[in-house]
């Protein structure tokens, strides 16, 4: 269960949240939608104690995330994947983590085969990967612990259509496992195809969440998407 409860953050002038409250229920994948600028990433930074809410609070299998016990374990992230050490190879930055972790060894090539990178993918060193192949690590490592909670921040990105499809069934079997995963994409359509919540945010607050079928209304995502983050530019302008 991930939960956001009345989560406002103010930068210096820019209210980049506004009274954000939603949950991710146990075994939901909920995609997190909202325009370049809405506030996603700082929901999600707040979400994993990198940052501090001005107000309100968000928690993670219950606890804040700085507080849980060995919360790399419990909670998989990928909020950046252009962020893995361009010097190191795919099976260094997974063999650190299984490290930090306190996983057998054994535990990396399992990843490695669940993100589809192979063994010699995985010898070559990040600076030389596309960024699929970025996604593929930064999911697998995110996912080095079993983790019940997957914090996922554009992970579609740079994936081709058989990454998208192989990511759309992992994540289907991780939330049919029991697990929350709170998903932010552009990729409307994809949402669509993954999710079975969406909260959709713009200008730091939350401007409707339901099932993906209650927010269709009978049209499309994106249609919806389109009409209502055009209505908060207008209230807001
Ligand atoms: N460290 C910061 N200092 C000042 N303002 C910030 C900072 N981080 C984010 N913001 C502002 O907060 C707002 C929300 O930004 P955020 O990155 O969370 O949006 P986003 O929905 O993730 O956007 P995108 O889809 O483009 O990644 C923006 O107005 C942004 O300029």
């Amino acid at each position: 269960m991930i939960e956001f409860s009345h989560v406002s953050k103010v930068y210096k002038g820019v209210k980049a949240l506004d009274d954000v409250s939603f949950t991710v229920g146990a075994g939901s994948v909920t995609g997190f939608l909202g325009p370049n600028g809405a506030g996603k990433s700082t929901a999600m930074r707040i979400l994993v104690g990198l940052s501090r809410p001005t107000s309100g609070s968000a928690t993670v299998l219950g606890r804040p995330y700085t507080e849980l016990d060995c919360p790399g374990s419990q909670v998989g992230t990928l909020l950046d994947a252009g962020a893995q050490h361009p010097g190191r190879t795919g099976r260094e930055i997974l063999t650190l983590g299984v490290m930090m972790l306190g996983l057998p060894v054994s535990r990396v090539d399992e990843v490695l085969d669940l993100v589809g990178l192979t063994g010699r993918e995985s010898r070559r060193t990040v600076g030389g990967y596309s960024l699929g192949m970025r996604q593929r690590l930064g999911i697998g490592h995110a996912l080095l612990g079993r983790p019940k909670a997957l914090i996922l921040d554009e992970p579609a990105n740079g994936l081709d259509p058989q990454g998208i499809q192989w990511m759309r069934e992992l994540l289907r079997g991780f939330s049919g496992s029991g697990c929350s995963v709170l998903l932010s994409s552009h990729l409307l359509h994809e949402v669509e195809q993954v999710a079975d919540h969406v909260v959709m945010i713009g200008r730091g607050r939350v401007l409707i969440q339901g099932t993906v079928d209650e927010l269709r209304r009978g049209r499309s995502l994106e249609q919806t998407f389109l009409e209502l983050t055009a209505n908060a530019d207008r209230s807001t302008a």
